[in-house]
């Protein structure tokens, strides 16, 4: 086990570039298994949740190959194997094994998933949607079984904006018997890629990307070529990253449509931003002013990048307002920052960030994903040294964070755990 290590303050410069989509990776890797002939997937980013996601494919009879950031598998000899423990946890997106087994062999034993504890993070919205296509659902000790003699389209309306919900009712549909109309779907990107996937596979899948997905199930789904979009989120937290400690960075292989949000409320701080094809400019801010933010669905603020953005407005002059609407408890990062000298409340589902104030380093560890980039821009930000323990969640969706880093110029490093932090680690 390891921890992060970061001398703060040495202006950042140069140009990044974005890796795949961890969101649309966690949902086209499972989708394969929906083929009866090799699947290849380019551009995948080279995270822990993409790793998880292969050993899984290999544990239910897969043949997996990833180098280059390509990865082809071959799910000819998959069988439905129970998967009720191990690796499911250690990841949010297995769920999407649920659909995809259940959509090639009719029954699927799935734990239920991990991934980051935001507050609760039910999957009803999931098991509505099986329900409504002919699937028997129960949960035994914490894993889910699902069987259907067949699978039948049907009408399903879901109750939540539900991104995972919407991916995975497409999964199980794709191969089911006539039409499935889900309503109240989520927009997001990475719906979009996944039903791209599908459709090359021989899928018909008509509005991905609006609110209404008309499936036409198939008998069956054939190999295919497919190449991932760009990580919004990764995107967004060198953004983000570029705006707090940067004296003019590019960020490479991104679309910047997919972050308009992100990037108004960028401008409005007073952060120069210059937004070309598949590339972005942040250029240095003279001063920062205060915004509110207030997460929602696609294409509103990303709840994702909630937690790096308030890093950057402990810098702004005056009080901002972040406010999480998909997530209640998606705050664990504001003691770290207050461990670092950040002014900060939380009142119900708001954080009240005062600036602005100059963030010191310290001994901090993140408590989930977007937690760790949140105090990886503060590090960054802070006078001294900066210790963040609990990488690994950095590690689920961040590709080569470090290298990234070192790249713009920071002063970032990896050690050991010291004996005494494992057993803390350990305890926690
Ligand atoms: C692997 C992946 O893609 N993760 C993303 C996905 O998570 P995930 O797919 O888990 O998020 P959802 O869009 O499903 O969740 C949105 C909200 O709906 C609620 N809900 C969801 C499903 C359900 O059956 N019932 C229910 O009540 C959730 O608790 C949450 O409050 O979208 C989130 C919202 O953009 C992102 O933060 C995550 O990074
Ligand atoms: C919450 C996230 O991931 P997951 O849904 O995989 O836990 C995230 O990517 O910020």
């Amino acid at each position: 086990m390891e921890k992060l290590k970061i001398a703060g303050g040495y202006p950042l410069k140069g140009t990044v570039r974005i890796s795949g989509a961890k969101n649309s990776a966690v949902a086209l890797i499972p989708a394969t298994i929906l083929a009866d002939s090799p699947v290849t997937i380019e551009g995948l980013p080279e995270i822990s949740d993409v790793e998880i996601l292969k050993d899984l494919l290999e544990e239910i009879g897969g043949t997996v190959q990833f180098s280059n950031n390509e990865m082809t598998v071959d799910p000819s000899s998959m069988i439905s194997m129970p998967l009720p423990n191990g690796k499911v946890k250690k990841l949010r997106a297995s769920y999407y094994l649920m659909g995809a087994m259940l959509g090639r062999f009719k029954k699927a034993v799935i734990g239920l998933p991990g991934g980051c504890h935001l507050g609760p993070r039910p999957i009803d919205q999931h098991i509505k949607g099986f329900e409504a296509l002919g699937a028997s659902v129960t949960n035994e000790q914490g894993a889910i079984y699902l069987r259907a003699n067949e699978l039948v389209g049907a009408r399903i309306y879901l109750d939540v904006v539900s991104v995972g919900a919407t991916i995975n009712i497409m999964l199980a549909a794709v191969r089911a018997k006539g039409r499935t109309i889900i309503e109240n779907a989520a927009k997001e990107p990475e719906i979009i890629d996944v039903a791209t996937l599908l459709t090359n596979m021989g899928a018909k899948i008509k509005g991905a990307g609006t609110d209404v997905i008309r499936i036409d199930g198939v008998d069956e789904l054939h190999g295919c070529r497919h190449t991932i979009i760009p990580d919004r989120i990764e995107a967004g937290t060198y953004l983000i990253l570029g705006a707090a400690a940067g004296e003019g960075i590019l960020i490479d292989n991104i679309i910047p449509q997919h972050l308009e949000s992100l990037i108004a409320k960028l401008r409005e701080m007073g952060v120069p931003i210059d937004a070309k094809d598949d590339q972005v400019f942040v250029g240095k801010a003279e001063s920062f002013k205060p915004v509110d933010i207030k997460t929602l669905v696609y294409p509103g603020f990303p709840t994702d990048l909630q937690q790096p953005f308030t890093s950057l407005l402990t810098r702004a002059k005056g009080t901002s307002v972040v406010t999480d609407t998909i997530y209640s408890a998606r705050f664990k990062h504001i003691d770290e920052l207050r461990r670092m000298n950040a002014n900060i409340k939380v009142e119900g589902r708001s954080a009240i960030i005062s600036g602005p104030v100059q963030l010191q380093g310290a001994k901090v560890k993140a408590s989930d994903l977007r937690a760790g980039a949140a105090l990886v821009i503060a590090g960054l930000m802070a006078e001294g040294i900066t210790e963040i323990t609990g990488v690994e969640h950095i590690y689920r969706g961040y590709s080569h964070i470090v290298e990234k880093l070192e790249g713009l110029g920071a002063t970032i490093w990896k050690e050991d755990l010291s004996k005494e932090e494992m057993e803390q680690m350990n305890q926690a």
